[in-house]
């Protein structure tokens, strides 16, 4: 069952305080800035953005893009916070992190509800985000305890020993497909780790990120040691060149990423990068078929194809072409679009109008370069009229694709499956990693040799065998290539929210060379 490694974590759930706002319903007129522990308008800037709920259309709320003066302050405020966390023990962290955590569980389905209107993903899978994030910061707050240096002996009784320590205000920016979630992967590893974090989520999913930011002052976190400013890239610049900021961890696109680097560059500020991908899944003719296909599905069609690191390449050795893309084909057209609010929906509306547009644009063009819409790719219109304005397509599988089409080459970003056969292990390999991305990939077989073979010569940061797209927040998750560098989850993560300092002590006395 490739849902089962969500069922242990399922189960230690509380019961959640439901929200029951209904698709169509909601809207929102408080400040969505938040500085020095509370909800701010922004001092300057005040362009407004209008905010929508994929699922209708419907703007929801305004967005008011924060400007120089206000960055300056949530950079401030962050900064004079980060004085006593810094300070504080890792095992004082742990217990603020800890009731976060907590409170997290405890509003699960007010959070993912706020998700679900903003994004437009299924409730389904907006309450996994939920319990991703939680398990997030609870995994942190286990690690913030026992970060720990080295002890090194030298000679004569001379010893040196290291220490790790916190970077001082670090800039996370989001992008809109997984609001909250990316902002706990960013946030739980930094403050863990005892620095303080300015916040820009995307303008297009400004809401769910303050309220973590509230969660964050309720569990006991020093006011301003997380603050959210909103915004897009002006905002985002803004943050960058900031001299009071230590560090730039970034999810978005490839071109977005490049100007990220370049600002950093220019302050010598360490980034982590986690950008886009177009990951290889290749399916072997000894796989489980029933595991296979639904390791496609889950590599695709999860947040409408939304997912950086989707396996939108799918490789199938030629015996079990047909069997395979029939079953994918009939299995992709049961998918229930629709309401994302509705419990039994699998697949909601895509982020806004301009996404959709361009999704099916590659659609169009694949058809051009002769590939085979096998089903959907079309738009959507729900019988329910408050849904008709909505954003919503299909999933759709192509097949006769080609490794050089478009829609093999780029990220789409939307639910389109690229079926590619293959006949060898050496020829799918070299195909595979014939891509400038490199941020995930998996195999699909019962040979375990030959599992092990083939993600030992991918070119990707995440592989995965026999499974796609689960997300134990224990394993460290990031890319290859143009896809970035830097990891999130994990251990690894603390290596990129703290800097070691080397103490070298002497025992005896100078032995100076003048
Ligand atoms: N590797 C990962 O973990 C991961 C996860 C989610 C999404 N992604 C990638 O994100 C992309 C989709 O997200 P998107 O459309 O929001 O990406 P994007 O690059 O357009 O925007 C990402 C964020 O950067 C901000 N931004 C834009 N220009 C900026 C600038 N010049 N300076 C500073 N900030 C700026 C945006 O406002 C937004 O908050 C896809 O390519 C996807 O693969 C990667
Ligand atoms: C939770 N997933 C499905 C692994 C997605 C991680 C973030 C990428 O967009």
């Amino acid at each position: 069952m490739v849902l089962a490694f969500l069922l242990p974590r399922l189960r230690r759930l509380q019961p959640g305080r439901a929200m029951s706002t209904a698709t169509g319903s909601f809207s929102l007129q408080q400040p969505l800035n938040y500085r020095d522990g509370g909800r701010v308008q922004p001092a300057d800037g005040g362009q407004a953005e209008d905010v929508y709920e994929p699922a209708t259309g419907r703007v929801i709320t305004k967005l008011l893009c924060s400007g120089e003066k206000e960055v300056d302050l949530a950079v401030r405020s962050a900064k004079a916070a980060f004085q006593t966390w810094s300070q504080t023990s890792g095992m004082e962290r742990c217990r603020v992190l800890l009731e976060a955590a907590r409170i997290i569980r405890e509003r699960r389905d007010e959070i993912a509800t706020l998700e679900t209107i903003n994004n437009g993903k299924s409730i389904f899978e907006a309450r996994v985000d939920i319990d991703i994030s939680w398990q997030c910061l609870e995994y942190y707050a286990g690690l913030a305890g026992s970060l720990a240096g080295e002890h090194i002996q030298l000679p004569g009784g001379s010893f040196g020993y290291t220490r790790r320590e916190p970077l001082g205000v670090c800039v996370g920016i989001g992008a809109w497909n997984y609001p909250f979630q990316i902002a706990c992967w960013k946030s739980a590893p930094a403050l863990a780790c005892g620095n303080a974090m300015v916040y820009k989520p995307s303008p297009f999913t400004p809401i769910s990120v303050v309220k973590l930011a509230e969660i964050f002052t309720e569990a006991g976190v020093p006011k301003g040691l997380f603050n959210v400013v909103q915004g897009g890239a002006a905002t985002g610049q803004f943050l960058c060149h900031h001299p009071d900021v230590a560090k730039i961890s970034f999810t978005g696109s490839v071109p977005t990423g490049v100007k990220i680097m370049e600002m950093a560059a220019k302050g010598i500020k360490p980034v982590t990068l986690e950008l886009g991908g177009k990951s290889p899944l290749i399916i072997f003719s000894d796989c489980s078929l029933e595991n296979a296909v639904n390791g496609a599905l889950m590599a695709n069609f999860l947040t409408q194809g939304e997912v950086c690191c989707n396996g939108t390449r799918v490789f199938v050795e030629r015996k079990i072409l047909d069997t395979f893309t029939k079953e994918v084909v009939k299995r992709t057209q049961k998918i229930k679009v629709g309401d994302p609010l509705q419990e039994d929906t699998r697949m909601g509306a895509l982020i806004n109008r301009p996404h959709l547009e361009r999704v099916q644009r590659f659609i169009q063009q694949a058809k051009e370069q002769g590939a085979q819409v096998l089903c959907g790719g079309d738009l959507y219109v729900p019988d329910d009229p408050k849904l008709k304005n909505g954003f919503y397509m299909k999933p759709c599988v192509l097949g006769n694709c080609r490794d050089d089409m478009m829609c093999v080459q780029e990220e789409i970003f939307g639910p389109v499956m690229s079926i590619l056969p293959f006949d060898t292990e050496e020829e799918v390999v070299e195909r595979a990693n014939n891509t400038k991305f490199g941020l995930a990939g998996g195999v699909f077989t019962r040979d375990i040799q030959k599992a092990h073979r083939v993600v030992a010569a991918l070119k990707a940061g995440m592989c995965f065998i026999n499974n796609y797209n689960i997300s134990p927040v224990e394993l460290p998750f990031g890319g290859y290539k143009s896809s970035g560098f830097g990891r999130e989850n994990g251990r690894a993560a603390i290596e990129y929210y703290s800097q070691l300092k080397t103490v070298c002590v002497e025992m005896g006395d100078v032995e100076s060379v003048f």
